[in-house]
This record gives C-alpha cells, sequence and structure tokens, in this order.
C-alpha cells in the first residue's frame, strides 16, 4: 500500500513528514526499524562506542545515518552530533531509526509511536491529520506533565530548539492554566502508577552544558506511593485525568483514564454486592462510552481497542448490578414508579428456597443507603 506521506521541509524544522491524503485516526502511517542500535547504558556515550557500533553497519546504512539531521549542539563528530539529535531510548538498547527520525517534535502531538519488544516501530495517527498537515510526535513521554518552560528547557538542552507547538505559544494567560493542568497531570498519572510525583525541579537547572551529566540523567528515580490510593480515590483520580488530558488535547492516554475512572468506580460499588446506585452505575456506564468514543475516534471503529472495550462493557453489564440499573432505565421494574423521588439506589435480593427463589428490589434514599452501609460499615469494624 501506498505510503500516506512524504519528507519535505518543514519552516524553521528542517526536514518534516507530512501527509499527502488525509489520515484517519488509527492509520498507520510509517513502519521503521532501526538502523543503528547500541545497548542501554546509564553513563553517556563515548564517540568510540558510537563510532563501533556505526562501523558493524554494511555501507548503505551508514549512508543512511549520516544523511540525517545534524541537530545544533557541539559535539566533536557529525556522527556523535547526528546520534545525539536521533536516538530513541528504550529499556536495553538506544536506536536510530532512518524515517522516524525525520519526524518533528510538538507537545501537542498528532501521532504516537507505537514500538515492539523487537524494537520495529509503527508511527500511529492519533489525531485526524489533513492533507498537507505535517505530522508530529513527542519527543518525550514526559512531557504530557510538564510545564512550557520545563519542556523549553529540555528541548533547548537536548535538542537546541525552541519549540512553537500550539501548547507552547498559548497566550500568557492560558498558558498559566495550561501549565496547572499539566503539573496535575504529572501528579495524577504518577498517583495512579503507585509513585510519588517526579521531581522535575532539577530541570530548572538543566543547561545544554549540564544536559550531559550522570545527575541530569537519572532525575527521574520513582518513589513507591507510602499509602496506595483507596479506591474512591483510583476512579476519582482517573477521571480528572481524562479531563484534563482532554483539556490539553493529548488524546493518546485518555482512553485509558475513562476507562480506568470506569472500572474502579464499578469495583467499588461491586463490594456491596446487594445494592445497586443508581448514579454509579450512570457514572460507568457515561465513562465506559466516553473510552470507547475516543478509542473509536483515536483508533479507528475496526480498531482492536475499541473493540476489546466494547467487549469488555458488554461482559460488565451481565453483572447483576447493571442488568437492574438497565431494567429500571428502561422502566421494566414491576412497579413503574418504583424509583420515583427515591432513586438513589436498588437493594436487591432472594427470596424463597434456592430452587424456586424469586429477585426482590427494594428501592433505598439515599438516606436508607447510606445507613446500611454505615451499618455494614460498624458491624466490619467491630469484628
Ligand atoms: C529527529 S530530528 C527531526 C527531523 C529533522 N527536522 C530533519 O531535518 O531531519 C530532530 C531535529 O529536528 C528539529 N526539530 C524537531 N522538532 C522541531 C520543532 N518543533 N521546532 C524546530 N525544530 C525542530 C531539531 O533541529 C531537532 O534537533
Amino acid at each position: 500500500m501506498a505510503e500516506p506521506y512524504k519528507i519535505t521541509q518543514s519552516e524553521g524544522k528542517g526536514s518534516g513528514v507530512f501527509a499527502i491524503s488525509t489520515i484517519p485516526p488509527g492509520t498507520t502511517i510509517m513502519c521503521d526499524t532501526p538502523v543503528l542500535k547500541l545497548p542501554r547504558k546509564l553513563a553517556q556515550y563515548t564517540d568510540e562506542e558510537v563510532f563501533r557500533a556505526f562501523k558493524e553497519l554494511d555501507e548503505d546504512s551508514q549512508a543512511r545515518v549520516m544523511e540525517l539531521h545534524e541537530g545544533h549542539r557541539a559535539f566533536k563528530t557529525k556522527l556523535m552530533r547526528i546520534f545525539k539529535a536521533n536516538n530513541f531510548g528504550y529499556e536495553r538498547f538506544c536506536v536510530v531509526y532512518p524515517k522516524v527520525s525525520r519526524i518533528n517534535h510538538s507537545c501537542v502531538p498528532n501521532a504516537a509511536m507505537n514500538t515492539r519488544e523487537n524494537l520495529t516501530t509503527e508511527i500511529v495517527a492519533t489525531q485526524p491529520i489533513r492533507k498537507g498537515e505535517e505530522v508530529y510526535i513527542t519527543y518525550n513521554g514526559l512531557f504530557e506533565g510538564m510545564t512550557a518552560g520545563r519542556r523549553y528547557r529540555t528541548l533547548r538542552a537536548y535538542y537546541g530548539f525552541e519549540c512553537r507547538c500550539p501548547a507552547c505559544a498559548l497566550p500568557p494567560n492560558d498558558l498559566i492554566l495550561s501549565d496547572a493542568r499539566r503539573q496535575l497531570i504529572s501528579v495524577l498519572d504518577a498517583k495512579i502508577r503507585g509513585f510519588e510525583p517526579p521531581n522535575f525541579h532539577l530541570i530548572d537547572h538543566l543547561t545544554p552544558t549540564t544536559a550531559e551529566q550522570l545527575a541530569m540523567q537519572i532525575r527521574y528515580d520513582r518513589m513507591p506511593l507510602e499509602t496506595p490510593l483507596t479506591l474512591p480515590e483510583r476512579a476519582a483520580y482517573n477521571l480528572m485525568l481524562a479531563k484534563l488530558l482532554q483539556a490539553e488535547h493529548l488524546t493518546t492516554s485518555v482512553v485509558d483514564a475513562y476507562r480506568n475512572a470506569a472500572y474502579h468506580l464499578a469495583e467499588q460499588m461491586l463490594q456491596h454486592e446487594d445494592i445497586v446506585i443508581v448514579a454509579c452505575c450512570q457514572n460507568v456506564q457515561a465513562w465506559m462510552t466516553k473510552a470507547i468514543e475516543a478509542a473509536t475516534s483515536i483508533n479507528g471503529v475496526e480498531s482492536a481497542r475499541a473493540k476489546s472495550l466494547g467487549d469488555e462493557w458488554r461482559e460488565w453489564q451481565t453483572v447483576d448490578h447493571f442488568k437492574v440499573y438497565n431494567m429500571s432505565r428502561q422502566g421494566n421494574l414491576t412497579d413503574p414508579g418504583f424509583l420515583d423521588g427515591r432513586d438513589f439506589a436498588v437493594r436487591i435480593g432472594m427470596f424463597g428456597p434456592a430452587h424456586c427463589s424469586v429477585l426482590t428490589m427494594t428501592a433505598l434514599s439515599r438516606r436508607e443507603c447510606r445507613a446500611l452501609m454505615q451499618e455494614r460499615l460498624q458491624k466490619t469494624s467491630s469484628l
């Protein structure tokens, strides 16, 4: 199949990758395999190490490396300048891709890199990209949670350019809001993953000279959370994260955030096997719907992600709580006025002998529901 992009000049950025036809979200724009590969190390690579790996390549591969962008940093050799401007660091290797290396950076990217274990990578559109528009990825996954000032320092130190993407070029008042959102994103994202928020303060001292120091390289060490998040916190943090990511137009992680908010709220509700809280079911449904909509618009309606979320949601609906919720929504409960005015929760139970028991349902007001839950809590804590 013809590739939907061409590599051509991008104003003020050297070369760039541009869409030659409209690219719907979820489309694989480009596939690439590393041309140069070095084992990952904590300390900086020396010129000799990079040269040794380069010398192993055949002539054609060497030529492909040497035609890449040199960046703007003052390393001694052209090879090192190219390596520094184009390498991607993974857990075990640092690699240079011949085609992906032509993609410029934006803090609000319209494409993302999906890399397999064998280090082949795909660039996938995460937003609709119109014909003639430039394709952007983000050079640093942590930028989602960094203020514009810290992104500026990082890009200047490691790449030597000033980003003018829509997030970095916001008017001052909007920038303050964007910075606040991104700092919150960093806190919520870290806590959801079970870590204390990363300490980005070292970046404030980052300069092109200090960038190569080891102390700067290991600044993202993460401390596990002292107290794990509770279920209500998990649901709330994921919901806030989803909303903040959307406000920042950072679409890639929105799907997981909405899905996880729904999952943890459902988990919380299912702790009471016999109580169906209507508002919880409504929220679980609303957030799963948003996750599915986001996956459909980012990955495409036929994508594995959108399908697996749809399957997951259908499976959740086979649980008694959602069955009862759906019945109440469809007015299928025996008494049509059943939930009127007391529509906070439904208590479900079984009545009669096991072989012919019937499902019973009792409407609960907010006060009744809270009293019932508190009574149970007291019983559990007195055990
Ligand atoms: C991996 S290369 C990207 C492709 C490169 N523009 C080229 O000509 O091959 C990284 C270099 O591209 C340039 N670059 C990338 N994103 C940029 C941006 N948003 N603004 C200005 N320059 C950018 C910088 O010179 C950076 O060192």
